[in-house]
């Protein structure tokens, strides 16, 4: 399982991230895709990083940078998420459609927009399809968080096609459809972060043992509808900071309240599943934080330390 928050601090600046689930890694990097960088689409030809350099966590395959999640430094950020049983992507390239092959499908948005409206209005035109880059590493069933200073939005490619959805609690998990977990959420309104009141039943008074008292029934176990509520409780009460340091102290807390340890809960083939990565960007200075599963100590690349002005994809 995995998961996705967007967050804001008090200047506007936006904080993204995402724990990545899996039971192991991937080979994973952080990759740095320079302004001058072009890439062969599958359908589109040749593209040219338009919305300006990209940071994120990626293999590179055929010297394309195939983004688990990242951003560009016009701050707008994508990750990709397992949507397995839900995701339907298109057999072919649709006619009258801007095709857009799912392995791509991050670089693509980052290396195009700059803002959720461009991307959402974008969306609504293109097809998502089912084209592997090469026999290595065959299609993902994802849906992806877009997220920017202002909002998120939710992208799920389905038996239905093309589903944008606003994103109101700027999370994401995994399935079911971003539809379902919004609805879930109302069977939570009771959770507040508030002490209770002392309450009487006939001569019974009592009194919250401590804090939290009015969070019971907030789940704690991993399953992906479970970590839907958890984060989106979370992400929405966190009180909006100031600095840097405390919007990352943020990121990285909210992520480790949905974050995966070995041993709790399997995947079909028997292999645990465990946060591989938590991984985000900051806007505000242009950097991407990370740390993994064996060191959990916070590393951080930024942008304005590699010359982005060259065709190169980096390798950190
Ligand atoms: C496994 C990852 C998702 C983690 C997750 O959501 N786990 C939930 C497990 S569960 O089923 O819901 O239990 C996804 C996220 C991004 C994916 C990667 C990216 O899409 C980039 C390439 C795309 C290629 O087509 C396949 C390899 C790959 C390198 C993908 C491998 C894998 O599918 C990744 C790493």
């Amino acid at each position: 399982m995995c998961t996705g928050v967007r967050f804001s601090d008090d200047k506007g600046e936006m904080y993204f991230g995402r724990n990545l689930d899996w039971s192991v890694p991937y080979g994973q990097k952080v990759v740095i895709t320079p302004r001058g960088y072009k890439y062969n689409s599958a359908f589109l030809g040749e593209m040219a990083m338009k919305a300006g350099a990209v940071i994120g966590m990626a293999i590179v395959a055929e010297n394309t940078p195939l983004y688990f999640d990242c951003a560009n430094e016009s701050g707008l950020a994508i990750a990709g998420l397992n949507f397995p049983g839900y995701a339907k992507y298109a057999d072919a390239a649709v006619d009258g459609k801007t095709n857009v092959a799912a392995y791509e499908f991050p670089l693509w948005v980052v290396a195009n927009f700059t803002t959720v409206d461009e991307a959402e209005k974008a969306l609504k035109e293109v097809a998502i399809v089912a084209k592997p880059i090469n026999e290595q590493y065959p299609v993902s069933q994802l849906h992806w968080i877009i997220g920017d200073a202002k909002r998120s939005i939710v992208v799920e490619y389905t038996e239905r096609g093309m589903e944008i959805f606003h994103n109101d609690v700027d999370i994401l998990t995994n399935q079911p459809g971003y539809g379902w977990h919004q609805e879930n959420l109302r069977n939570y309104m009771n959770l507040f972060p508030q002490m209770p009141k002392d309450v009487k039943w006939n001569k019974a008074k009592m009194t919250a043992f401590g804090s939290g008292s009015l969070m019971r029934g907030l789940p704690g176990d991993y399953y992906s509808p479970s970590r839907f509520v958890r984060v989106a409780y979370l992400n929405t009460h966190y009180p909006v900071k100031s600095t840097e340091e405390e919007s990352v102290s943020r990121l990285f807390h909210t992520l480790t309240g949905v974050a995966m340890i070995d041993g709790a809960a399997q995947m079909a083939d028997g292999a645990c599943e465990k946060t591989i990565y938590t991984g985000g960007y900051s806007t505000a200075t242009k950097t991407y934080y990370y740390n993994t599963y064996e060191d959990p100590a916070i590393q951080k690349v930024a942008m304005g330390d590699h010359n982005l002005d060259t065709a190169d994809l980096v390798q950190i």
